[in-house]
């Protein structure tokens, strides 16, 4: 028997929203489908049965609950009397979703009790006010649409499209919402993108010819994070430090399932190599095909080649794969020790297969050994190799600063357009940098094909191996292998969390979360037509108007930060930002002759609320406030390379493409992250809630204009 009275314990999972719509079903089998369904991976079940009898729904409602027996969410639409019946007789019956004319949710809260699931439809500005500003307890979530017109809903308003579906999300405050209105396959990504917990669907399953088969793939898509499958065709270094054994360490600690195909194999310690042997090319080909004929590839990475017969097999391997997985060669000609690991002779031959990469990754030597060029001596003239390489062969270039000296190591994605993204962090003292490049590439290789999607994913994969790299160099040191030149640790972060919880993936994870809505924003044309300044000027004044607006009451809140903060340190930081943010501020709008302060639109309205409402606690009001540095700086980032002298938003986009802002940012994040060490659960899931909450207020913010 199902205890009803206990709400559960998760919060409602809303990712495959069943909405088992008599009309639609006809004579169908209702509990077959529903059944089906729930066993192909529907989270949430609502009956709908507008035209039946109560006695008719109620026993609709029981022989479904019976069948599913609490393996989902189950929901009446509408009928509260049906609901009470069936939870009286026992049946595993959640609670109810009501519309705006079901009378008001407070009065159905307070007759299905404190446990029962409630959920409302909403979809204009006023409803969602008036939900988001219920007390908690009241609703557990919205359903919120049409987002397209839908013959199941022909009485709906005008449909919300993804961008308004995105404001009706944010303006929901911190209620979850599932988008609902002729939504269903293929729509995962935009629904997550404009910050929605699901897809509420009808007639995806309810007309399916196999219910559990639609559930299932609209489960799978919602889920996207699949486990890549990463294969690593290098060569095999015994130390552990380099080659496939470095690779096979890095797919696994940023997410992904690793294969290795071994093109050579050293003999190799870190104080150098001692000797290669490379078995006939046709044994490679050999092994590739093996791995072909059976696995899924989601992505490739390619190290040490060896000589040109290799080069040959492995090019002709990847140009006959269908799909095409995503394939990242990492250039290794030199180990860290100065140990040739390709044949001089085989540069020539390595053009075909850099022309199959998407992503080539040379450090500073073998840049310049691909163009035929000497060594660059400075960054500036690396990234002028790294562009000509990437307009050569129609690339992205991540080159890699490691073997400069100075007190930064540089990373930067070049495109034949120039530099798309840089990723500074401090050079680290240590000589324990042995496989650092084997270990970036396929750190870089697995996070693109385990969240990359969009015209910008390289980059917030790049990212974030730059970040999981600095990372496992910080930890080198900790470990004790050979006199030379040591590996990385590879493992530091699941090791840490088997000491001490260390969240650095904890970050990552949040990141990871609101992925989606951030490409949302740079889908949006306002960003986009900012970036190529074709922005219609009049958008742009009303955007910046609601920044004043929105930059003032920010500055306030980054100064109870700073209030909040016990750290001398962090207390200067956030209130260095609150003065930046007023002088930002003053010189955007000073430059611009904006007007006197403008009201505040619903969308600066419902974001500042959400931030005051974070105010109260340190931890969680700092975790509410970095999307906006973050947010922006990607955004920055990613915009730089489209600035120009004369661009009518040079401005904006140096203030946020600044080395400057990258840097407030990056202490930002880590401030966050130090808090996040020190949370305790409850916490950190608050802190995880207001950061989410704060970038779906930020998409909304851009939205507006
Ligand atoms: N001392 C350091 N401090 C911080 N980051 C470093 C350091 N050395 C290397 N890196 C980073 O490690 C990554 C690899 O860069 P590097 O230039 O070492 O590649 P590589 O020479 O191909 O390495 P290897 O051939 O040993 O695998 C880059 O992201 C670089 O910024
Ligand atoms: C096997 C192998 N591959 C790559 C490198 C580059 O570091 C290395 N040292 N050894
Ligand atoms: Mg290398």
């Amino acid at each position: 028997m199902f205890d009803t009275a206990l709400k559960p314990v998760h919060p409602i999972d809303l990712r495959t929203y069943l909405v088992a719509d008599l009309a639609t079903i006809g004579d169908g089998d209702v509990v077959r489908i529903v059944d089906e369904a729930v066993a192909g991976g529907a989270t949430t079940v609502q009956i709908r049965g507008k035209l039946l009898s109560d006695a008719e729904l109620l026993r609709v409602v029981t022989a479904v609950a019976d069948r599913v027996d609490g393996r989902a969410t189950l929901l009446v639409n509408d009928r509260v009397d049906v609901y009470l019946a069936a939870r009286e007789a026992g049946a595993a019956v959640h609670g109810l979703h009501i519309g705006q004319s079901d009378g008001g949710p407070l009065e159905v809260r307070e007759r299905i009790g404190a446990h029962a699931v409630l959920g409302l439809s909403a979809a204009k500005p006023e409803e969602l006010a008036a939900a988001a500003a219920l007390r908690p307890g009241v609703l557990d979530y919205l359903g919120v649409g049409a987002v397209r017109a839908t013959p199941t809903k022909p009485d709906a308003p005008t449909p919300l499209g993804w961008e308004g579906l995105a404001r009706a999300v944010a303006q929901a405050g911190p209620l979850p919402c599932v988008a609902i209105g002729g939504v269903g396959f293929g729509d995962a990504a935009e629904a997550r993108a404009a910050g929605a917990s699901g897809l509420a669907v009808v007639r995806a399953i309810c007309s399916a010819d196999d219910p559990r088969a639609a559930a299932r793939e609209l489960r799978d898509e919602w889920d996207r994070e699949r486990i890549p499958n990463v294969l690593s065709i290098a060569g095999s270094d015994p130390s552990g430090g380099a080659g496939i054994q470095a690779d096979l360490k890095s797919i696994q600690a940023t997410g992904g399932y690793g294969m290795a195909a071994v093109t050579a194999l050293t003999a190799q310690n870190t104080r150098g190599v001692s000797g290669v042997h490379t078995p006939p090319a046709e044994f490679l080909t050999s092994q590739l095909d093996a791995i072909s004929n059976d696995v899924r590839i989601d992505a490739v990475k390619i190290g040490m080649l060896a000589n040109a017969e290799v080069i040959q097999a492995v090019t002709e391997w990847i140009a006959a794969l269908s799909p095409k997985p995503a394939v990242v060669l990492d250039p290794v000609m030199i180990a860290t020790s100065g140990d040739r690991l390709l044949d001089a002779d085989a540069s020539r031959a390595l053009d075909g297969l850099i022309a199959l990469a998407d992503v080539v990754t040379p450090n500073l030597p073998e840049l310049a050994a691909l163009l035929g060029a000497d060594t660059a001596s400075s960054w500036d003239e690396a990234l002028g190799q790294a562009r000509e390489l990437a307009s050569r062969h129609g690339v992205l270039v991540l080159a890699k600063g490691g073997h400069l000296d100075g007190d930064t190591a540089p990373d930067a994605l070049v495109s034949a357009g120039g530099v798309v993204a840089s990723f500074e962090s401090p050079r680290i003292a240590t000589t324990n940098t042995h496989g650092t490049g084997c270990s970036l590439s396929s750190a870089l290789a697995t996070i693109y094909a385990r969240t990359g999607r969009g015209a910008d994913a390289w980059t917030w994969s790049a990212r974030l191996a730059h970040e999981w790299i600095h990372g496992a160099i910080l930890a080198a040191d900790a470990l004790e292998v050979g006199s030379g030149s040591g590996p990385l640790d590879h493992a530091y972060a699941t090791r840490a969390g088997l000491a001490a919880p260390r969240r650095d993936a904890e970050l990552d994870a949040w990141w990871g979360d609101v992925l989606p809505i951030v490409e949302g924003i740079y889908g949006d044309d306002f960003v986009a037509s900012l970036g190529d300044g074709t922005l219609d000027l009049a958008r742009f004044e009303t955007y910046i108007a609601q920044d004043s607006v929105y930059l003032f009451a920010y500055s306030d809140l980054l100064a109870r930060a700073a209030e909040l903060s016990a750290d001398p340190a962090e207390k200067a930081f956030w209130r260095a930002s609150s003065e930046a943010a007023v002088a930002t501020e003053m010189e955007l709008h000073r430059s611009r002759g904006a007007g006197e302060r403008v009201p505040a639109s619903p969308e600066t309205e419902a974001y500042v609320a959400h931030l005051e409402r974070a105010g109260g606690e340190h931890a969680v009001l700092i975790a509410a406030l970095l999307p906006c540095f973050w947010i922006y700086e990607q955004v920055g980032l990613t915009l730089a390379s489209k600035n120009h002298a004369g661009h009518p938003y040079g401005d904006w986009l140096s203030t946020y493409g600044s080395p400057e802002f990258t840097e407030s940012t990056r202490q930002a994040i880590e401030l966050v992250q130090r808090a996040a060490h020190r949370a305790d659960r409850a916490t950190l899931t608050r802190m995880r809630e207001a950061f989410t909450l704060s970038s779906r207020h930020e998409r909304a913010f851009f939205a507006q204009a």
